[in-house]
């Protein structure tokens, strides 16, 4: 099992661990702080209910977590170690020197530094090649944006390592490879948030409505495209050429403070906490870090769908683990009901019951119908080409409840595969409880016609396979049966 090192375990250690630990590596964390392992508890318990739901496939089975006193035993046999302690650069490099009297010399050692260059994080170090700058985005175990920050004094092969472990947790590396204070992302980020204390300061706006100004507007625009993306379209059919034509000397105009910082005062800060309050304060901080974490992944798994931005890179890391879950016309028991779905449930899938809302359960279903239609041969390639199959009729039954985060799968019965005809039957469950069944009937279509025809002989001979395989089963309990008549109550 692979082994990851927290060392500061707050706000972002406890993402890492998260991102590390959901992600099946054993996680040892070293933190002074008597709370820090309340506090990774509680972040761990966001984590669960959002983060495996992103993925279409199941995560692998959690790793283990430790909590260590000792910082040279928290990194021993440590692949990766991951620094999260606050953002002073004396504390940071004595924690380094401590780490690299410790750790294996072939470990990578990331820092999550915000502003920190990586060669001053490697100054005075042995092993400088080893620290490398690996910004993350607030909450760790949701948002793929890992900054790479490197320098010359980092191999190239240490490098491909770290973007390639960083990929195999779901994050999206972006290397930054020539150094500068606080890297990409937050050069943005303190500009704005420049401009909203200002605002604020000069009481033009309120803190809730600097928040309006960007989450109604260019907030959600910033989640689908960047800035230069966004602009081009702004440009008109002459894109970008025309964009900086029209409001590049606006630039110039005296729209902001530039680079000038308002004093942090103490009437400044009680302003802006007061305001903030009156804002948010309603809820706990740990409402607030799960209506974010909804939202959030309401909208990745809507990019997803796009196959755009971060959804597809959520896209490509199921791809690249989807031969290992799921079994194909090869690998699957064709004899036993074939898995054809296996993921956790997305947050967004639940309702104001409590648990998964009924259409979610079409959706599922739609998916392992999807999966059987890839198996049997009828795959993307082959849909490109002009044949398909159309559902006719679906019949779902619920037998029990799940929640957001359970794992369930579903395993499909070939009723009838023959000619134009594909009738299915689908069990849902949840570890070993059948919570949901259905029965699909579908016909192959014709994409150019849009009429019943018979499928390619590929198709036809893996259905013939499946039915004389799966021609021992029961017939499912279930199956065939339709909402009775209700008979009328006795007097
Ligand atoms: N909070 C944020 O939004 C983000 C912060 N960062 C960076 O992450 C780093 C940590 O920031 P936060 O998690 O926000 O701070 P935090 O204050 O929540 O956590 C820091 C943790 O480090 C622990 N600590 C202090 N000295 C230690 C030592 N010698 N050894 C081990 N642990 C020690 C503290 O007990 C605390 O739990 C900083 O470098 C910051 O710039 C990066 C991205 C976002
Ligand atoms: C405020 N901050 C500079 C610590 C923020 C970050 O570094 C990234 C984030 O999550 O916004």
């Amino acid at each position: 099992m692979a082994r990851a090192a927290i060392i500061g375990g707050g706000v972002i250690g406890g993402g890492w661990a998260a991102r590390f630990l959901l992600n099946g590596w054993d996680v040892r964390v070293f933190d002074p702080d008597p709370e820090a392992q309340r506090k990774i508890g509680e972040v761990l318990d966001n984590a669960r209910r959002s983060l495996p739901g992103l993925s279409d496939l199941p995560l692998p089975d959690e790793g283990t977590l430790s909590f260590h006193d000792d910082l040279a035993e928290a990194v021993e046999g440590a692949e990766w170690i991951q620094e999260s302690v606050p953002e002073r650069l004396d504390l940071k490099l004595k924690v380094y020197a401590q780490i690299q009297a410790a750790c294996e010399e072939g470990a990578i050692i990331g820092s999550s530094t915000s502003g920190f260059k990586p060669s001053e994080l490697q100054e005075g170090s042995d092993r400088p090649g080893q620290i490398v700058v690996t910004h993350p985005f607030n909450p760790v175990y949701l948002l793929p944006l890992i900054e790479l920050v490197t320098t010359g004094a980092n191999e190239a092969a240490l490098i491909d390592r770290a973007k390639g472990l960083l990929s195999s947790l779901g994050l999206f590396p972006l290397h930054v490879k020539k150094e500068i204070d606080a890297h990409i992302a937050d050069r943005f980020l303190e500009a704005v948030w420049r401009e909203a204390l200002w605002l604020v300061k000069d009481g033009i706006a309120t803190t809730e409505e600097v928040d309006e100004a960007i989450r109604m507007g260019f907030g959600i625009r910033w989640a689908q495209m960047g800035l230069f993306e966004t602009y081009r379209v702004a440009g008109g059919e002459a894109g970008m050429r025309h964009f900086m034509a029209q409001f590049g000397p606006a630039l110039k105009w005296p729209w902001t403070k530039l680079m000038d910082v308002p004093e942090f005062t103490d009437e400044l800060v009680d302003l802006i906490a007061d305001q903030s309050d009156a804002q948010s304060g309603m809820h706990s901080i740990r409402e607030l870090e799960r209506i974010r974490d909804n939202n959030l992944v309401a909208m990745m798994r809507a990019l997803k769908a796009q196959d755009w931005g971060a959804g597809a890179v959520l896209n490509a890391h199921d791809a690249g683990r989807k031969r290992d879950a799921m079994p194909d016309i090869e690998t699957a028991d064709l004899a036993q009901p074939i898995l054809t779905l296996a993921r956790a449930v997305p947050l967004d899938w639940t309702d104001y019951n409590g648990h998964m809302t009924e259409s979610r359960y079409l959706d599922a279903f739609a998916g392992a119908t999807d999966r059987f239609m890839e198996i049997i041969g009828c795959d993307a390639d082959y849909i490109a080409s002009g044949g398909s199959y159309f559902t006719a009729e679906t019949h779902i039954r619920h037998l029990g409840e799940c929640h957001a985060g359970a794992r369930i799968s579903v395993r499909t019965q070939m009723l009838l595969g023959q000619g134009k005809k594909l009738h299915l039957f689908h069990s849902m469950y949840e570890g070993e409880e059948l919570i949901a069944t259905c029965e699909s009937f579908l016909l192959h279509v014709s994409l150019e016609t849009r009429r019943p025809c018979a499928p390619s002989q590929e198709i036809e001979d893996s259905m013939a396979r499946i039915a004389a395989a799966q021609s021992g089963l029961e017939y499912p309990q279930g199956a065939g049966s339709s909402i009775r008549k209700p008979v009328p109550m006795a007097e």
